[in-house]
């Protein structure tokens, strides 16, 4: 961060629904362009007029609270092996840092915990042969409503994640059908994240706690559903960490490395963590689900040449949708670092060599504190 140059942060707003409504070519065009300039300046974005329901919203945060609340042995009982992206995450079993090749910060794994949720085989009849586990089943916690609740928002949130496709497709003046192609039968997963510690937990000792270490998301864009506690923090272009909270209603959207790739960094993955406030030694409980729409295991990433001429150069090898997420997930889940995210971690190292453990921390409106 250049001393004393105070750039404000800000995720930009924006109503999307002349999309979801089928609004005019005009008012569609102006949508388009200010997504671009949100993907080309931050990757973050807040939308509203997404039109899911505030009561298919309610009956998410409903489940998760009822499956959040089990005692640790019942949650246990729905954990997976970490090839297979479904089920319950127990706290400090995984390490988002890992996904991009960097060591957590402070040795320890993420304290979140979380259940997910994806799309599987018998989602996609139209593709044979679909390969395991990236098309696994889902495991359904015994617990009344739980399925319905979350399956109601999932379809949403993929609704929302394929409108932001057809946005993006304007934007960067593809062709209207360029991401239904690779996206029939889409990586789909949700990751339900809770952010607690067992009240007596002394947080002072366990020094500097990470909800979710430090990652770029992995897919072609994410729906992000966050309540308004804070603790979601997000890398801005000057090496600061930036405190995000979404406003009443509105959802976030992020863009992952299949995006950064295909745009040749046009738009990018921004790196984003969680870091809970402590206050009077506790933490205030977060919840957040994150809705990844990743594209078709199968599908080839080669960069757009729409987004390469002699100033931007290709920066990417082609590689398959599948091939990258696999490295990604063995990173965050098996603890095998990532080697092949060369660019997302020396944007990870610059950031702590910029800011180091004690960083000030800017909050969304720009105002700085430590
Ligand atoms: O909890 C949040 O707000 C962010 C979660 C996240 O980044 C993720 O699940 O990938
Ligand atoms: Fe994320």
């Amino acid at each position: 961060m250049k001393e004393g140059v105070a750039i404000s942060f800000h995720v930009p707003l924006v109503d999307i629904s002349a999309y979801v409504r089928d609004g005019s070519s005009v008012e569609r065009a102006a949508v388009a362009q200010q997504v671009d300039a949100a993907c080309r300046e931050v990757g973050f974005i807040q939308v509203v007029g997404h039109g899911i329901a505030a009561s298919v919203i309610q009956g998410l945060t409903d489940a998760m609270d009822a499956f959040f609340a089990l005692d640790l042995r019942a949650k246990k009982a729905y954990r997976t092996p970490p090839a297979v992206n479904r089920g319950y995450t127990p706290p400090k079993s995984e390490s988002l840092s890992l996904s991009l090749g960097v060591e957590p910060a402070n040795r320890m794994n993420d304290f979140f915990e979380a259940f997910n949720v994806g799309a599987g085989a018998d989602d996609y009849p139209h593709v044979a042969d679909l390969p395991q586990p990236d098309y696994a089943d889902n495991v359904w916690p015994d617990i009344d409503g739980f399925e319905a609740h979350v399956s109601a928002y999932f379809a949403e949130a993929g609704r929302v994640a394929r409108t932001m496709t057809r946005i993006f497709a304007d934007a960067l003046g593809l062709e209207p059908g360029f991401f239904d192609r690779v996206t029939d039968h889409s990586l789909d997963v949700m990751r339900m994240n809770y952010y607690a510690l067992p009240p007596g937990t002394d947080v002072r000792l366990d020094g500097d706690l990470t909800g979710m270490g430090e990652h770029t998301d992995y897919g072609i864009v994410t729906v992000l559903w966050a309540d308004q506690v804070r603790g979601l923090q997000v890398l801005g272009s000057d090496g600061s960490w930036n405190d995000v909270q979404p406003a009443d209603g509105a959802l976030l959207i992020n863009l992952g490395d299949v995006t950064a790739r295909w745009t040749n960094e046009r738009w990018m993955s921004t790196l984003h963590r969680v870091k809970p406030p402590v206050i009077d030694g506790m933490i205030e409980r977060r919840r957040s689900a994150a809705f990844f729409h990743d594209g078709n295991v199968d599908a080839l990433i080669t960069t757009l040449p729409t987004c390469v001429d002699p100033r931007h150069p290709d920066l990417y090898e082609p590689t398959t949708i599948g091939e990258h997420i696999a490295a990604k997930l063995a990173g965050s889940r098996a603890g095998r670092r990532n080697d092949a995210a060369v660019r997302e971690s020396a944007r990870v190292l610059a950031s702590r060599s910029v800011g180091g453990a004690g960083e000030g921390i800017r909050t969304s409106s720009g105002t700085v504190r430590s």
